[in-house]
């Protein structure tokens, strides 16, 4: 049993610069817990893909806005079953094409996308039927749940996320990834600050771990501050 109150699923609240291991750690935290996961930076992803499949252009805020109006996003909870669509559209593998990410941040420095998307998100933890509720993002432990009662910053240095998401992605070189990234962070840092940890944030430095390693650190931060009880 966990010591907070059952009917309010627990908030784990993650953020961490691109390719630090955000998704695909707290996807493994929130299976081996038996909690949800929700990855946030989805949601502008998909945006972005439903921006541009709509003929409109990223750099356009006021239109970005508007097509918020058309944006039929979902995405589950369930760990073990994720999949992101936009109307009828399964577009979770889309939405990960460095096309996409090289264009999110511009509809994700829109403040009117922000607020919309931030109410979806809050809306999603507070239905998990979960007992608890991974949350990974930029500005999850700040913004969306400052409150939450377990807030992580996973890092890795530049060259180790770099030398991690190039080997994903057939003929990239570590160095043309790297650059996409740094930008990327560039761009993300001017709205929302993920570099460093806020106060009360713990910090889990992935640069000297492998996967399995950094789950067990995740959960071992997690298993300090919501000691399991029975
Ligand atoms: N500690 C680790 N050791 C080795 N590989 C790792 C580790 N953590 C994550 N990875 C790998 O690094 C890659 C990037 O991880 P992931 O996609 O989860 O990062 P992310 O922070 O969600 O990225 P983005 O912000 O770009 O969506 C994946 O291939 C993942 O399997
Ligand atoms: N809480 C968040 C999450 C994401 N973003 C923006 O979405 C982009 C994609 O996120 P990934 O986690 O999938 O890399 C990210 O680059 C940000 O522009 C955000 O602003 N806030």
């Amino acid at each position: 049993m966990n010591v907070s109150s059952p009917d309010i699923p627990v908030v784990v609240a993650i953020d961490g610069p691109a390719g630090s291991g955000k998704s695909s750690v707290s996807k493994e935290v929130a299976r081996r817990m038996g909690y949800g996961f929700l990855d946030t930076g989805a949601a502008y992803r998909a945006l972005a893909w439903h921006v541009q499949a709509s003929g409109v252009d990223t750099d356009d805020a006021a239109s970005v806005v508007a097509s918020l109006a058309s944006f039929d996003y979902r995405i589950g909870t369930d760990p073990a079953g994720y999949a992101v669509h936009v109307g009828e559209v399964d577009v979770t593998t889309a939405i990960r094409d460095p096309e996409i990410s090289a264009v999110v941040s511009r509809v994700a420095r829109v403040p009117d996308v922000r607020t919309h998307l931030i109410e979806l998100f809050r809306s999603s933890m507070a239905g998990e039927a979960r007992p608890g509720i991974v949350v990974e993002g930029r500005d999850i432990t700040t913004v969306v749940a400052p409150d939450a009662p377990v807030r992580i910053l996973l890092t890795a240095s530049p060259e180790v996320r770099a030398a991690r998401r190039s080997a994903e992605l057939v003929g990239s070189s570590a160095e043309h990834v790297g650059d996409a990234i740094r930008k990327r962070d560039e761009a993300d840092s001017k709205v929302v600050e993920f570099m460093s940890a806020a106060e009360g944030v713990t910090t889990v430095d992935s640069t000297e771990l492998d996967f399995d390693q950094t789950v067990d650190a995740v959960i071992g931060v997690i298993r300090n501050i919501q000691p399991v009880t029975d």
